[in-house]
């Protein structure tokens, strides 16, 4: 049986910045008070998985039970069809300690180029996102999503972080990169659920479907 978060508060089990803002945004509608791990002090937890639904639930379960309220955590990253998923779990890892997603960012068009992948359906890639909500009694929540699009050269924009400056989604001319919040998550909820168009937003849409009720929509 899946549950529903009746509690008022949960921790946003993240210290990384982009994302604390991208889920601040899509619970926004849900009234739930979102604290994140970084403001209560929390450590990070070693991201020992070998899957993005492994390493969401590490990080979940370890600020539910570090904090004893429910914690929503996001293991994503950039998976290169050419470079068999590279960097994939490991996107983070690819910023090095100094975080430098520039540097990561040519390392993908580095291997691309090395392998002669120059062609835009020689470049497809897919953004991952695991999302895990767990409880301080055990209890978990767990969902996917995901975006294809390709990888472009030279990175275009600066207002996402990450990897956005380099992926442009399917049906899209621009890359995450380029488009405004709102437009990356482009969320739309109905009575039937919720779309989006981010890999993070549609996780988040399913998530919420089951989890968190109806959006209050202003
Ligand atoms: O583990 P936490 O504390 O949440 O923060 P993190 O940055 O280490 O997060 P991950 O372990 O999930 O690694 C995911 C990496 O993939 C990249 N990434 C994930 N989602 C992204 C998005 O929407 N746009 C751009 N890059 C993204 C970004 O560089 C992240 O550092
Ligand atoms: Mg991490």
């Amino acid at each position: 049986m899946s549950r529903r978060l009746t509690e008022p508060k949960l921790v946003v089990a993240t210290h990384n910045a982009g994302k604390l803002r991208e889920i601040r945004e899509l619970l926004a509608p849900f009234g739930v008070e979102a604290v994140s791990a970084g403001e209560l002090g929390l450590p990070e937890p070693e991201e020992t998985g070998t899957t993005f639904a492994e390493n969401a639930r590490i990080k979940a379960e370890a600020a539910a039970t570090a904090s004893g309220l429910p914690a929503l955590a996001d293991d994503s990253g950039i998976a290169v069809m050419a470079l068999w998923g590279a960097p994939g779990i490991f996107s983070a890892r690819w910023g090095g300690p100094q975080k430098d997603f520039g540097a990561a960012m040519a390392r993908v068009a580095a291997d691309l180029e090395a392998r002669g992948k120059t062609e835009p359906q020689q470049r497809r890639a897919a953004f991952v996102a695991a999302l895990c909500l767990a409880w301080p009694d055990g209890h978990v929540e767990e969902i996917e999503g995901a975006v294809e699009g390709i990888v472009v050269w030279p990175p275009r924009g600066d207002r996402g972080f990450g990897y956005d400056p380099i992926f442009q989604p399917d049906d899209h001319q621009r890359t995450f990169g380029e488009m405004s919040s709102e437009e990356k998550h482009g969320i739309r909820w109905s009575a039937e659920g919720g779309t989006g168009l981010s890999h993070r937003a549609r996780a988040f849409a399913a998530l919420a479907g089951r989890c968190l009720g109806e959006p209050v929509l202003p």
